[in-house]
């Protein structure tokens, strides 16, 4: 048997007396005194279901409207004495977050029946992956590509030797770049990312190499480079195909070297800094082109990573939408709670060319543009994704299709569950069941008493 698992917030008071303790009996209760330990206890991602007692929390109300915002996901269940319920900012908190609430004193048995009914609607839906600790975990996404990807990085990130990272651009090749600093032996060092393609030709040997006091014009004290201030961690350079030449060969002498000539300088400077390079162009195609040093390519080129793009692991493409979606909280509307069906169908059909970077781009700005309670395609400027795909509907399509527009019309009205799922002729359970399969999310306040 599974236990359920239930996260309490006693507030100050933690008098949890006879009645409550009754009623989180059946439940795995972690109790947290105030938000920092709340969310310490969510943070595993195990918590399907939690209870708020209002009133009792330090700092008022805005502090826990922003912990249930980053923790919408979970079915929260309010517990409140009479006086809070007159207080328009605790009933506005209530209405925004949770499926239902008492009052004190509570109800044992009821509560009880309250907080099964919470896990059963939570049981719907998918938790979201654990908040993990390192940047390597962030890489979200569980498409073959990306399993692959973090198992390798896991190898490529134990070893010493330079890293060359491949992807279209948006695909997360800086992402990858600092999971493979982050777990390596060299974590506690500086992670010095350097887009080679933003700095001015002239000016890329002082940023990289640093100068020394009198180098030129205007060095009016020395200055460490780039590279150098990675000693001790990892230097991430990025666009590496557009480091110009003669750079390119001041590279491949650190490299073999380990060492740097400043500007200006005489003496060669110990560098101890692993190379992470990415590039978003075939550097091959560069070396046949003549703008790549084949040296410097297989210098890069010992461990290689290659981030898929986004079409080839469509999958995928849902997961980080929700996720974004979640890391959005503090910035999005509170009415908005997740995605319409059309939406969800918009995203899985929608090609991609900017791959991760697009995704989220579109997603933060649907969740703060949005005037629904859902995101819509038109949100996400995907409205025109649908129009082209629509082929002519089989039977079995339109029926589909008109199942799921019952359900957000009903929805939509501010109709209750039991109300929409009367209306449909069809009971509450089955209607929790269509709307998981339609990906239309519960209305917050729709309670289904
Ligand atoms: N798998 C992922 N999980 C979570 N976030 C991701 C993932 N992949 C990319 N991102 C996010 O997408 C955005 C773009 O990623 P990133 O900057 O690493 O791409 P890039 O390939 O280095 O792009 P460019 O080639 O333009 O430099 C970042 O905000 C990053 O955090």
């Amino acid at each position: 048997m599974t236990i359920k698992k239930l996260l309490w917030i006693a507030g100050e008071d933690r008098q949890t007396d006879d009645r409550l303790r009754t009623a989180a009996a059946p439940f795995g209760a972690c109790v947290a005194g105030d938000l920092a330990g709340a969310r310490d206890l969510a943070a595993g991602g195990t918590m399907p279901v939690g209870v708020v007692v209002l009133g009792g929390m330090a700092g008022g109300v805005e502090p826990l409207d922003h912990f249930l915002r980053e923790h919408c996901w979970m079915k929260w269940v309010a517990l409140c004495d009479p006086a809070a319920l007159q207080e328009p900012r605790c009933r506005k908190l209530i209405h925004e977050h949770c499926i239902d609430f008492h009052t004190l004193p509570v109800d044992a048995l009821r509560l009880r029946h309250t907080l099964g009914h919470a896990h059963g609607v939570a049981a719907l839906h998918d938790l979201p992956p654990p908040r993990a600790a390192t940047q390597a975990m962030r890489l979200t996404g569980y498409s073959a590509p990306v399993v692959q990807l973090r198992q390798q990085v896991q190898k490529v990130a134990a070893a010493t030797a330079p890293v060359l990272i491949w992807g279209e651009s948006g695909t997360g090749k800086e992402l990858v770049a600092r999971a493979v600093h982050e777990g390596s032996a060299r974590a506690a060092g500086p992670f010095v990312p350097i887009n080679c393609a933003a700095i001015p030709a002239g000016l890329v040997q002082s940023e990289l190499f640093g100068h020394e006091r009198g180098a030129f014009t205007g060095a009016a004290r020395a200055r460490v480079g780039l590279l150098e201030s990675a000693a001790g961690g990892s230097v991430f350079l990025d666009e590496i195909g557009d480091l110009p030449l003669d750079m390119q060969a001041n590279l491949l002498r650190f490299l073999q070297e380990k060492t740097i000539h400043r500007l200006g300088g005489t003496r060669p400077v110990q560098v101890d800094a692993r190379v992470i390079a990415a590039s978003h162009v075939k550097l091959q195609e560069a070396v046949a082109r003549g703008t790549f040093r084949e040296d410097l390519y297989y210098r890069l080129n010992v461990l290689s990573l290659e981030v898929p793009a986004l079409r080839e692991r469509s999958e995928d493409v849902l997961v980080l939408a929700e996720a974004f979606f979640h890391d959005n909280a503090r910035e999005r509307s509170a009415q908005v709670k997740g995605f319409s069906g059309r939406a969800l169908q918009a995203l899985r059909a929608h090609h991609w060319p900017g791959n991760v970077r697009e995704l989220l781009n579109r997603v933060r700005r649907a969740s703060v543009m949005a005037e629904g309670r859902l995101i819509t395609p038109h949100d996400l400027g995907l409205d025109d994704v649908l129009q082209t795909l629509a082929p002519p509907l089989a039977l079995n399509g339109a029926r589909v299709q008109a199942e799921r527009r019952a359900i957000e019309a009903g929805l939509g009205a501010g109709k209750s569950i039991t109300l929409v799922a009367r209306e449909l002729g069809v009971s509450r359970m089955t209607l929790y069941r269509l709307m998981a399969k339609h990906s239309i999310a519960v209305p917050a306040r729709k309670r289904s008493s």
